[in-house]
This record gives structure tokens, sequence and C-alpha cells, in this order.
């Protein structure tokens, strides 16, 4: 046979392949009877391009919005996956369903191979059991001197944004390592190192539709010089990864009786390969990079919200007074939970900011129902958080910051139900207490009468600078300008922050 016609009949194998792909995505799929676009259910090109390239990436979110607009409540977005927007449906997060994550979606965090990114649920129960309880509520009691001290450091804010990721990455990697990045130490919070986070994000979305290869790519082949032209802060990300690695291995050499996540992994029951060094620090790595994004911006919008309303800063700072006058002392972080306003302007925080992306899972065994509708088994099935917590019906006017919404006790109940920022089910966060204890604690030191400065906005555009524009999985704006303040210090005299 000549090359030229077995080029032909290669040609005419994969243009058969792909019709017969399309047609049966299109008309005889279990899927087909679910409404959507016909170009999102052919391909999935369509979300790549929302994902990887519209308006700089991360705005599918968008057009599944617009898509349940038109089509109602479930939607088909993908030739895979299902959507619901509808706040009153969690059935597949149920911790009995013991659903699976999809490997295809969760591949912006790299190799399925620790507890986040485990795709069936029987290898996330083993993960998970093995670091649970470096989580009890004894360990997150210890944690708390270390964030304490942390927190003195916050008073050198420059960038608000930048100030509070740095303090989300010294907090979790202090509480998984025992020994912070030091990013607080650094003169401009690492700023470098936090706009490559979000150059991460991107990346990650792109390795999704890409099959794994873009990271694969970026960390084995990419030179320094390269990796560092397109975005200096590249070597901060590479530098999360080996000074993981550095601290992992100071951990297990450390005794038996060191309280380390590292030590949690090496005497838990896990198979003996997955008690390696590299697997501990992916492990711990994912644990920390989980803590920062996350924390970090959930801060920086809660900050942006109070210092732009005033009368809400001061109804928090005369409350936390109240408090420090109760206890002669900086309160706890068990007594910072007890204050009602305060407790507001977290869950107001949580709601409007947290996690951006939606939560995909799969049922292998079972099939689902929603509205009467059977939702095959194996399905990837998905909601997203933050369209329960813009829902108008439950939060009105949800777009505004407004604390006082939780004040009333049966209205504080109702909500609660539709508050869900870190997640549900089996594989809902596993570092909740100590995101509440970091929050918490930096807004009770922040607005405390003992804080000796205090913050202005300066020069900041809401849509452009704060607004949750990308979904890299977090949540991003727009721009990269970060969120500005003078910070006016009680003794006198204004620095200026950028
Ligand atoms: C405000 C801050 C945080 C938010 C909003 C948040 C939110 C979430 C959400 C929604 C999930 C589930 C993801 C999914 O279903 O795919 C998750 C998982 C996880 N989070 Fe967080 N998180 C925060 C802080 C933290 C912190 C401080 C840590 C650790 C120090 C952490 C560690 C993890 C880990 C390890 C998982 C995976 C759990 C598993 O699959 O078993 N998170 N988080």
């Amino acid at each position: 046979m000549s090359t030229s016609s077995a080029t032909a009949q290669l040609a005419a194998l994969i243009i058969t392949a792909l019709t017969a792909r399309s047609i049966y995505r299109l008309f005889l799929g279990p899927l087909s009877k679910f409404p959507g676009p016909k170009i999102a259910a052919l391909t999935s090109l369509y979300e790549a391009y929302y994902d990887c390239y519209k308006d700089g990436g991360g705005r599918y979110y968008i057009e599944i919005n617009r898509m349940h607009d038109e089509y109602g409540p479930i939607v088909r977005i993908n030739p895979w996956e299902l959507h619901i927007r509808d706040p009153n449906w969690n059935e597949v997060y149920k911790v009995a369903r013991r659903a699976h994550k999809p490997l295809w979606y969760y591949r912006f965090l790299g190799p399925p191979d620790n507890a986040f990114s485990s795709v069936c649920a029987e290898s996330h129960r083993r993960r998970r059991e093995a670091i649970n309880p470096y989580f009890s509520p004894a360990a997150i009691a210890r944690h708390q001197p270390e964030v304490e001290r942390l927190l003195r450091g916050t008073e050198k804010v420059v960038r608000l944004d930048d100030a509070f990721r740095a303090l989300a990455t010294d907090g979790a990697t202090g509480f998984a390592f025992r020994k912070p990045f030091g990013h607080l130490d650094s003169p401009d919070f690492e700023h470098a190192g936090n706009r490559a986070l979000r150059m991460l994000g991107w990346l990650g979305v792109v390795n999704r539709h890409l099959r794994g290869v873009v990271l694969w790519g970026f960390k084995t082949l990419m030179p320094q010089w390269l990796a560092l032209k397109i975005n200096p802060g590249s070597l901060g990300v590479r530098g999360f990864y080996t000074t993981s690695l550095g601290l992992s291995e100071g951990c297990a050499e450390k005794g038996e009786a060191e309280t380390d996540l590292v030590r949690q992994i090496l005497n838990s029951n896990l198979p003996p390969h997955e008690k390696t060094l590299a697997f501990i620090t992916r492990e711990s790595c994912a644990v920390a990079l989980a803590g920062t994004e996350s924390t970090g911006s959930v801060l920086s919008v809660t900050v942006y919200h109070l210092l732009s309303h005033p009368e809400r800063t001061a109804r928090l700072r005369a409350e936390v007074k109240v408090a420090y006058e109760k206890y002669g002392q900086p309160p706890t972080f068990q007594e910072l939970r007890e204050l009602p306003y305060l407790g507001g302007v977290v869950n107001e925080g949580l709601r409007l900011d947290s996690i951006a992306g939606r939560l995909p899972r799969l049922d292998p065994k079972n099939d689902l129902v929603y509205e009467g509708l059977v939702i095959p088994k194996g399905t990837y099935i998905s909601t997203t958080q933050k369209d329960t917590h813009f829902c108008a019906d439950i939060f009105s006017d949800p777009h505004d910051f407004r604390p006082e919404r939780w004040l009333d006790v049966a209205e504080r109940k109702r909500l609660s139900r539709y508050l869900a920022p870190f997640g549900r089910g089996a594989r809902s966060c596993i570092g909740t207490e100590i995101a509440l204890m970091e929050i918490y604690l930096c807004l009770g030191r922040l607005f405390s009468p003992e804080a000796g400065f205090e913050l202005e906005l300066h020069d900041i555009d809401f849509e452009q600078d704060v607004h949750f524009f990308h979904d890299f999985f977090s949540p991003f704006p727009m721009s990269t300008r970060g969120i500005r303040a003078f910070v006016r210090w009680e003794k006198g005299g204004v620095n200026e922050c950028y």
C-alpha cells in the first residue's frame, strides 16, 4: 500500500470515528435527552474556549449561568457532565453516596495522588483517614499561638491582598510542617509568588483541557530562565514545592514523638508506597496550597467590604472592644466566635468569596434523580456554591455585604443551611477550622483597640480590583492591581501602601 493511500485510509477512519462519536453524543447517548446547547454536548472545546481563552480564561461559569437562564435548572455543559442550579439539590454530595471526583476536572491540581485530588472514594477515604487526626480540635487549638505570632507581622501591611495571602501561606505551612514558609517576613509579602499562584490557577485550568501535559511540562521540562521570563514569580511556585520537599525531609528525620503532618502520614496505615518522601511531600504541599489562596482571598475581600462601609467597621470595632474589656486580654478564637456581628462579617466574606469552581462528582453505582429526570450512574454532575450564595430568593440583595442579615437567630438558622463555602459531604474541606481560626483571629486583631493603626482604601475600582471575575477554582478579580490601602499609625504618620 502506498503512503498516500494509507494516509487517506487513516483520515477516513478518523472522520468515521469522529462522526460516530458526534452522533452518539448528540442523539443516542444517555445524556442526549438533557437540555443544553448542542455545541457543548458535541465537544469539550466549547468549554476549553471559555476556560483558557475568553476574557483571560476562567469564564465558563458565566456561560453556564447563561445556559441555565435559557434551558432551566439542569443543563448539559459538556459531552459528559450535567450542571444543576438549584439551592435545594445536593444529592450527589451526601456522605452515604460515596461519589467519586472526575479525574479530568481535578487535573488542575496535577496527578491524583493526594486526598484532595483522589479520584475514587475508596482511595480518598484511605488518604483522608491518614491525615484526619492531624486536623483534630486539639491540633487546631495547638495551632492558635502560631497564628497569633504570625498576626503580629500584619502590622506592616503593604498591599492588603498580598499581606493576607502571605498570612494564609504561613498559616497553612506552619500548620502542616510546624514551620511557616516565612512569607510574612518578606518586604513585599512575596508579591511575585502571589502573582505566580494566579498564573498557576490559569495553567491548572489549561492543564485540565490538555490532559495533564501542561503542569508536567512546566515542572519537568521548562528551563528556569524561560519560566522566569514568562512570569517572574514562577520560581515562587517551584519554590513552594521545593521548600515543602525540604521541610518534609526535615520532618521525616525528626523523632517519632514529633507532631506534624509528615509524621502523621508516616504513622498512618497507608501502604508503604504512599509513605515515600515524594508522596508525603505532594500530600502536605496539597494541604498547604489548599489553605493558601482560599483563606487569603476571603480575608482580602472581607476587609475590602469592611473598609468600604465605615459604619460597619465602627460596629465591628465596638463589638471587639467590648470583648477585649470583658476578657482583659485579646480574645481567643473560640471567644471571638461568640461575637454575633463578627460572625456575620465572617459569613458574608465566605458567602461573597470562597471557592469559585463547580464541584463535579460521579456516582459509579447508582442512578440519581432530579425533578423526575433519571441521571444515569457514572454521569459527571456538578453544582456551584456561588449559585446558591448569590441566589436572591435566599439572600436578599445577594451582592451586598450585609453582616446584619446574620444577626436574627431564626434567620441565621435558615441562611446557614445554604452557606457552604467549605463544600459538603465526605470531600468537604478538612481545613475548615484552621481557615476559620485564621479569619476570626485576623479580623479580631486588625479591628481591635490594640491594633495600633487604621486602614483606609486607596484608589480601588471594585469591578476591576475586587470582584470575582476568573474562575481558576479559586476566584480572582479582573485586574492584578490588588487591594491597596493607606496605613494610618496611631502615633501619627501615614504609610501609603501598594
Ligand atoms: C476560606 C478558606 C477555605 C475555603 C473556602 C476552602 C474550601 C474548600 C472546598 C470547597 C473544598 C472541597 C473541594 C472539592 O470538593 O473539590 C476544600 C477541600 C480541601 N481543603 Fe479547603 N478551604 C479553605 C481553607 C483550607 C485550609 C486552611 C486548608 C488546610 C490547611 C484546606 C485544606 C483542604 C484540603 C486538604 C481539602 C481536600 C479535602 C478532601 O478531599 O478530603 N482548606 N476546601
